[in-house]
């Protein structure tokens, strides 16, 4: 039984409210971007070297992980894969049919996903019996040697190819890969290069921000040396965003934005 039950088991059964805010699984033909990270008080989502560092309270995660229940897909950049080995499943939630995982998305232009990624394993052992555990898809660069596109095959992730712009997956491709991947919704979680690189994208063609929501859970600790929510020298020309809503989960402060 997880610390969480123990406490109160009345907060593992349904999504606070504050997600009612977002609506991923809105009627929107187009498809719906989430970005969202926890950081420090002194804008810090890792330690030093990219250690992982666990920001948010019982709370605020399970909130993460009802948010990634309620998006088709989750995304990070190929570094968080490699120093986190996430799972990227909703392992917090009840044990409820109705639930699934969000279709984990890697963004990795040079596929250097490994073999051993936790993510992987988790899969082929699930065998695909469970909603809970998705296949790892990986998005990387069309140049990839189809030998190394094999090798990833084989060990069970899919191999997405993308056509890499500056040597990186241009977030602007993003809603018309998601949709050819039948994907209406993305919830994107970093790390720092990723969200710095959602938050300065420019908007959609029809106008629209690319990003339909940001959710910053703020920890109230300090990491001192370690990876800032934006890159140190890509923190100019940031979106002006506004606050729809704050609220206080357990310790910390969850803040739900748009951008202006
Ligand atoms: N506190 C939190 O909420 C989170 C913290 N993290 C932390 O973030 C750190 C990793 O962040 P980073 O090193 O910045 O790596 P990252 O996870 O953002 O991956 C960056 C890599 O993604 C690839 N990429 C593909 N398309 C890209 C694009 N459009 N823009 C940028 N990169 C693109 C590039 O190969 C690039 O090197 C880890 O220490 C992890 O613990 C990660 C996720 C959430
Ligand atoms: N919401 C949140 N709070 C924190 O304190 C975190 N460190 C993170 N990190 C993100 O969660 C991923 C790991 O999650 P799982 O163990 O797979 O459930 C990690 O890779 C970051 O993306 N998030």
């Amino acid at each position: 039984m997880s610390v969480l039950t123990l406490h109160n088991p009345h907060r593992m059964v349904s999504p606070p409210a504050i997600l009612d805010l977002i609506s991923p699984r809105g009627e929107s033909s187009r498809p719906y971007v989430t970005l969202t990270w926890a950081q420090s008080l002194d804008a810090k989502i890792a330690g030093e070297g990219g250690k992982r560092v666990i920001l948010s309270g019982p709370e605020s995660m399970l909130m993460t992980h009802w948010m990634r229940s309620r998006h088709d897909s989750i995304l990070v950049g190929i570094n968080t894969l490699l120093l986190d080995d996430p799972r990227l499943q909703i392992n917090l939630l009840p044990d409820d049919p109705s639930l699934s995982s969000p279709q984990p998305l890697i963004l990795d232009p040079q596929l250097r996903f490994p073999t051993t990624a936790r993510i992987l394993a988790a899969w082929r052992d699930s065998q695909g019996r469970s909603r809970r555990v998705r296949q790892p898809w990986i998005l990387c660069g069309d140049h990839v040697a189809s030998a190394r596109q094999k090798e990833m095959a084989d060990a069970g992730a899919r191999v997405v190819p993308v056509p890499l712009s500056h040597g990186r997956i241009n977030p602007n491709d993003l809603p018309d890969i998601l949709t050819r991947l039948n994907l209406s919704s993305v919830m994107i979680e970093g790390g720092s290069a990723i969200l710095s690189s959602f938050l300065h994208a420019p908007s959609r063609s029809d106008g629209t921000p690319l990003v339909d929501n940001v959710v910053i859970t703020v920890a109230p600790m300090f990491i001192g040396k370690g990876v800032g929510v934006i890159p140190e020298g890509q923190g100019d020309s940031m979106p002006e965003l506004q606050t729809v809503h704050t609220e206080t989960l357990g310790k910390d402060a969850v803040m739900v934005c748009r951008i202006v």
